[in-house]
């Protein structure tokens, strides 16, 4: 892979949750950039440290000591409305749950967060992201009204809606069947080919991570290493040298 500028770096991160004797460390010491226009899939054991990555490279949580920055921007030294701003305004998140706003039209729940932002929507990218998520005749619907992949792809285009920095996605196929989930895969690997879009993505299944271009392992709250061009073969026998999965 090409160098390419680093949109995320986190500095020594480390976050402990708790105090005490009680006290568990969920990352220690990481430092790690991520790449712009990069698709980076986050993988690990249970209780790794995955989630707690994700919030803090999202700045949705702080870490106990070390930095995080955002295209320059130290989001270790920001005030919460500033963050949140920050989280508004050059961030995606999609979620396992998709998170819509059920009162809403998948055409308001796509736009809300330029709404949000007091931001006018630019109609010739909303009418891309619309095509690209095939959810051109589904905008009057309401969520309830939808099916799960098409939920997400609801969340999808809801993230990429602000052209964001980065679109942060955890176990975005979680709760999807495989070839539901296989769409909303495609959708973010075209995220980022076609349109540029750093993401970065938390999953369990290495069929998944297989769509990014890099695979960045975590084990006991620490980068064990990195995987670029993933196949789902050499991701699972990564993962089963990490000790997520027992050989029988
Ligand atoms: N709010 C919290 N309070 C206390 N401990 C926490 C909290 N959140 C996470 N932890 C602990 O921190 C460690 C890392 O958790 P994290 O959720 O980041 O791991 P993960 O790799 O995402 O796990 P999983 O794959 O099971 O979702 C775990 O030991 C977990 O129990």
């Amino acid at each position: 892979m090409e160098a390419m500028e680093d949109v995320v770096e986190m500095t020594a991160v480390s976050k402990v949750y708790g105090k005490g004797g009680s006290a568990v460390a969920a990352l220690r010491e990481v430092s790690v950039g991520l790449p712009r226009g990069v698709f980076t899939a986050v993988m690990g054991p249970s209780g790794s440290g995955k989630s707690t990555f994700l919030q803090c490279a999202a700045g949705l949580d702080r870490p106990s000591s070390g930095r995080v920055t955002l295209a320059g921007t130290d989001l270790t030294r920001l005030g919460e409305t500033k963050l949140t701003e920050l989280r508004r305004t050059r961030l995606g998140f999609v979620f396992q749950s998709f998170n819509l706003v059920a009162s809403l039209t998948v055409a308001q729940n796509i736009t809300l967060p330029l709404r949000l932002a007091g931001v006018r929507p630019d109609r010739a990218w909303l009418a891309e992201i619309v095509a690209r998520t095939g959810l051109g005749d589904r905008l009057g619907h309401r969520p309830a009204e939808l099916s799960g992949g098409q939920r997400q792809r609801v969340a999808v285009a809801r993230a990429l809606v602000s052209r964001p920095e980065v679109v942060f996605a955890d176990e975005p196929t979680g709760a999807l069947d495989t070839v539901t989930a296989r769409q909303v895969l495609t959708l973010l690997r075209e995220a980022a080919d076609a349109l540029g879009q750093t993401v970065v993505m938390v999953t369990h299944d290495p069929v998944a991570a297989a769509f990014a271009d890099r695979v960045l392992f975590l084990a006991d709250g620490r980068v064990a290493g990195t995987l670029d061009s993933p196949g789902a073969d050499s991701v699972a026998a990564r993962m089963t040298r990490l000790g997520a999965w027992s050989v029988a």
